[in-house]
């Protein structure tokens, strides 16, 4: 369970986060939706222990990310950039040494590798340096090396980003697995459909704090508007920063 609890975050002359709150259950999918600039990179970072808060709480499992910095790390898996992955090493290389950063023993980290490359399909490209990946290959190698380790939460900052169609699904089974078997996941998106389509919950989130969260429907009905693209607008009282 993720919980961030009036968070506030300034950066430069820029009040990124300005009291943020909001819940992300066990066994759901919570899509955290908001404009250009809304602070939901800052909010991730923030749940990360990448960045400190100025004020507030960041808990995951009840753990603040600050003052229990190491056992809430290892409760939360973070999907990073998968541009940024280690060109030399193999997806193999690459995952069991996240899975070690993370705790596992050798043994235990080998079973793990074993698991999760077979879970993604990736045995095909396990053993290549991952220079010269496609997208959805660098997508999985990410996805592998945050879930490796079974954290009981998993965050992702645009995962879909630049993704085609097969990767897009692929990582979309990926989600509502880890959903089924009770992982709590929190993804930010400015993707409608996919957020509609994946998510149980919705934060809507702008300037750094948040206006609503609820359903995709409960979204609906609040604003008496048919698709969450339109009920998402009236909230935010633009359309800007959003794909449908
Ligand atoms: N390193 C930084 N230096 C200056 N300003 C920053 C920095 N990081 C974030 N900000 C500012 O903080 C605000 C929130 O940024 P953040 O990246 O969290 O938004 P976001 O919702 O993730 O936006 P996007 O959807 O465009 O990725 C923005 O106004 C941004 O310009």
């Amino acid at each position: 369970m993720i919980e961030v609890k009036g968070l506030k975050k300034k950066i430069g002359q820029v009040q990124a986060l300005d009291g943020l709150s909001f819940k992300a259950e066990n066994g759901q999918i919570t899509g955290l939706l908001g404009p250009n600039g809304a602070g939901k990179t800052t909010a991730l970072r923030t749940l990360f222990g990448l960045l400190k808060a100025d004020e507030g709480l960041a808990l995951v499992n009840g753990l603040d990310v600050q003052r229990q910095a190491m056992a809430a790390k290892r409760a939360l898996g973070l999907f990073p950039d998968p541009f940024g992955l280690y060109e030399r090493l193999t997806p193999r290389e690459y995952i069991h040494y996240f899975a070690t950063l993370n705790g596992l023993g050798s043994k235990q980290a080998h079973t793990a590798v074993e698991a999760v490359l077979s879970r993604m399909q990736m045995q095909d490209i396990a053993d290549r340096p991952c220079k010269g990946f496609s997208q959805g290959q660098r997508m999985k190698t990410a996805l592998a090396q945050a879930i490796v380790h079974q954290p009981d939460n998993i965050v992702l900052d645009e995962p879909s980003r630049g993704l085609d169609v097969m990767s897009t699904r692929i990582l979309r089974q990926t989600l509502n697995d880890l959903k089924r078997q009770g992982h709590c996941v929190l993804f930010s998106s400015h993707v409608m459909q996919e957020v509609a389509a994946l998510c149980d919950q919705v934060i809507v989130m702008a300037r750094g704090r948040l206006i609503v969260q609820g359903s995709p429907e409960e979204l609906c009905q609040l604003t008496g508007q048919a698709s969450l693209e339109e009920a998402f607008i009236q909230l935010i009282g633009t359309d800007e920063g959003i794909a449908a």
